[in-house]
């Protein structure tokens, strides 16, 4: 039987239990005065006390030992490419480009220690903003485990598989899917070769699916492909590092056990994957090119309606059908702030110098669009229905921040490309006064 199991439904109210204790979760209330097996109840709470139902999202964990039994947390000492506290960094306004970004396939280096954020906004002690880092690893984590106190964690894989043990059960997440682990959610990351990803993480609030408005109840990112682990433990008495990401740096605390020893779980407070071939594309069958909103799999909202803290946007294998339209996207300029990364495949605005474990950004009212060799191809394009991107996934992490970049990224990681700029340089001009 395979080790991974799960069960469907994006926002649901699961109940698990690890199949070698039936009967473990307490039936009819939360908190026995005594639990099944002998097991301690714990409450993991994902919003306020107090947040509205629709909203309210938590989980009741049933373990062998509380999450409290470990000793004092200390800085954590080992290496990491983490820098969430941006704010002695300056701003660059510039369009960016980062060549595939490097794993550093000479040093043995876990997921947490291959964390390296590339760009983020300033203010993570309010609760307020994101950060994009890239993972690069070589290493499982091991004996090891990781919680993030400051926010979600969107996690894209775009080289190597992840095998994902979380206290609420085992993940396998493959490239061209992804995962969410919500705040405090502790988990281990098992690679089976060198990795690489992108990650979104969000302080304000959690991921939800957007709402479908006209398009109706189907489509889009639909609840029933979201996985959500079955309940999975471990029983034994191996010393553990809990590492904690807490107001944007690292502590590290030792216990004398697994953290993964929940034998039943139930809640809507849950770790889950979403394969993104799942996805069902709506697009312009007429004419005219769509703003990319409509392929938003996952948003993170603010408080200001329909303006969000961060979307989560794909761009999927697809027809394009489309009349008298120029096909590609359109020169733009956004109040929003778009960081872009490439799982496999090429991006259709830009075929040359954005790569696979690449990215781009660009930021608030920075203008960007189509490179020259795109818009001599498709103003020139006999328009017959034809597939864009077959094999391909380019991704958006749409955020309404300003963000700012790392010095990793401008400058150690040496992928930053200084010409990307160029790429817009031999648009001619065409302007003809007397054509019309
Ligand atoms: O800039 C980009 O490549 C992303 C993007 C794609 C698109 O189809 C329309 C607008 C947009 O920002
Ligand atoms: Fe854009």
């Amino acid at each position: 039987m395979s080790d991974y199991e799960y069960m469907s439904g994006f926002g649901s109210f699961f109940s698990s239990e690890d199949k070698r204790c039936p009967n473990s979760l307490p039936i009819g209330q939360n908190s026995p005065q005594i639990c099944p097996y002998g097991l301690y109840a714990e409450q993991l709470s994902g919003t306020a006390f107090t947040a509205p139902r629709k909203e309210n999202l938590r989980s009741w964990l049933y373990r062998i030992r509380p999450s409290v039994m470990h000793e004092p947390f200390l800085p954590f000492a080992g290496k990491t490419g983490l820098c969430t506290d941006l704010n002695t960094r300056p701003p660059n306004p510039n369009q960016m480009r980062w060549k595939p970004f490097d794993i550093p396939l000479n040093d043995r280096i876990n997921f947490v220690e291959g964390l390296h954020t590339v760009c983020g906004s300033d203010d993570i002690h309010c609760n307020n903003g994101i950060a994009i880092h890239v993972y690069l690893c070589t290493i499982s984590m091991e004996k090891t485990a990781f919680y993030n106190s400051d926010g979600d964690f969107l996690i894209v894989p775009q080289k190597g598989v992840l095998e994902i043990t979380t206290e609420f059960g085992k993940l396998k997440v493959k490239p061209n899917e992804i995962c969410v682990i919500p705040q405090g959610i502790r988990y281990s990351v098992n690679i089976t070769e060198p990795s690489r990803g992108y990650i979104l993480e969000v302080y304000n609030n959690h991921f939800q699916l957007p709402d479908l408005g006209p398009i109706g109840a189907n489509g889009l990112a639909n609840p029933r492909d979201f996985k959500t682990p079955v309940a999975w433990f471990e029983d034994n008495e191996k010393e553990f590092q809990i590492i904690s990401k807490y107001q944007g740096q690292l502590f590290t605390a030792t216990q004398s056990h697994s953290p993964f020893d929940v034998v039943a779980w139930h809640g809507n407070y849950v770790p889950y994957k979403y394969d993104l071939s799942n996805f069902m594309v709506i697009n312009s069958v007429s004419f005219d090119h769509c703003d990319p909103s409509i392929f938003t799999v996952l948003t993170c909202p603010s408080l200001r309606a329909g303006t969000a803290v961060a979307d989560f946007v794909i761009f999927p294998p697809r027809w394009a059908v489309q009349e008298h339209t120029f096909r590609p996207p359109y020169y733009h300029r956004n109040c929003m702030t778009e960081f872009m990364g490439l799982i496999l495949g090429k991006y259709e605005a830009k075929e040359g110098g954005f790569l696979p474990g690449g990215a781009t950004l660009h930021s608030k009212m920075t203008p960007h669009g189509p490179d020259y060799n795109c818009f001599e191809k498709a103003t020139s394009a006999k328009l017959v229905p034809e597939r864009v991107a077959e094999d391909t996934q380019a991704f958006m992490f749409e955020t309404s921040l300003n963000l700012k970049t790392t010095r990793w990224a401008e400058e150690t990681c040496q992928k930053l490309d200084r010409e990307y700029f160029t790429c817009w340089k031999g648009l001619k001009k065409n302007f003809n006064p007397h054509s019309s």
